[in-house]
């Protein structure tokens, strides 16, 4: 993968096929439709060097943004940096980042691609994670199942996407360290002041709450005071901590349970 950033304009002569391969391209779980064409002979624009058959793709209007949001998969387009053995050995870039979706062929402006997102040499892994990726790490959290995977010919940058290094951490180090600050979850007590972060566990009853504090209700106006004394401090509680209370009642016991879950939980729980 060879490439620069271009700052021409994306209107004339952009075409909307997806191409046969790409540079590192990384697909997600929302996205816009393209028009396809049939690109057999085509060379990888992740190459360095021009040896693409002349193609010509003439422009189609498609909303690009329109037709974004309602598409459940996206092809995101990473160029890399020409590396210094590459500049050493003379070789060309061959393939450019036209504005934000138009992947375009450097020695013939003609040839373009329309992506999602395209993203030029001089991007961050972290805003390629941001834009790309984040949001399916996001929607992940709330039940949405979402998968995100690179491919592109080697030594395209694939590696140094996902995993990344110590200096510039891939999308995986960055999806786990989401996925961990989403769920870190607090629960409190709403019967009990002094019942703060207490720990989920589960034995082979079932998942609990550890140190929970439990009333056992004999009559409805007892029910409903707990239920009330509970409302005033998960008010607080929502606001401070973004918690959702779940009422959990179990008629058969003649016991009801009050307990807080985190947004996860309840998500979990309800499915
Ligand atoms: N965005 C980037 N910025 C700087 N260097 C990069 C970038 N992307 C890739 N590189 C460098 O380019 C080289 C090839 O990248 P990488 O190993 O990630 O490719 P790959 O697609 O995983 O290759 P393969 O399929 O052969 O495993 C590495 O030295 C990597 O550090």
């Amino acid at each position: 993968m060879a490439s620069r950033q271009g700052s021409k304009s994306k209107k004339s002569n952009s075409s909307h096929p997806r191409a046969v391969n790409s540079p590192s391209s990384t697909t997600t779980s929302s996205s816009k439709h393209f028009l396809e064409t049939s690109l057999e002979g085509l060379s990888s624009p992740a190459s360095s060097s021009a040896r693409s058959k002349p193609q010509y793709f003439y422009s189609e209007s498609v909303p690009l943004d329109v037709e974004r949001s309602k598409e459940n998969v996206t092809v995101t387009v990473r160029f890399r940096p020409l590396s210094p053995r590459e500049i050493r050995q003379g070789e060309e870039v061959a393939w450019y980042a036209d504005g934000e979706t138009i992947v375009r062929n450097e020695h013939n402006p003609l040839i373009a691609y329309a992506y999602d997102r395209v993203f030029g040499p001089t991007t961050t892994t972290r805003h390629v994670y941001d834009v790309a990726a984040q949001h399916v790490i996001s929607g992940s959290m709330e039940g949405i199942n979402g998968t995100i995977f690179a491919y592109g010919v080697t030594s395209s940058g694939k590696t140094h996407t996902m995993h990344g290094d110590q200096r510039s951490p891939g999308i995986i180090p960055l999806a786990v360290k989401d996925a961990f600050s989403i769920i870190q979850e607090v629960v409190n007590d709403l019967l009990n002041p002094a019942g703060q972060n207490l720990r989920i566990r589960e034995d082979l009853q079932g998942t609990f709450v550890e140190g929970i504090k439990e009333e056992v209700v004999l009559s409805p106006a007892h029910a409903l005071s707990l239920i009330a004394a509970g409302e005033d401090r998960w008010v607080d509680a929502v606001n401070a901590m973004k918690e959702l209370l779940v009422w959990q009642w179990s008629t058969d016991m003649l016991d009801l349970q009050i307990s807080i879950y985190s947004a996860a939980e309840v998500t979990q729980y309800l499915h």
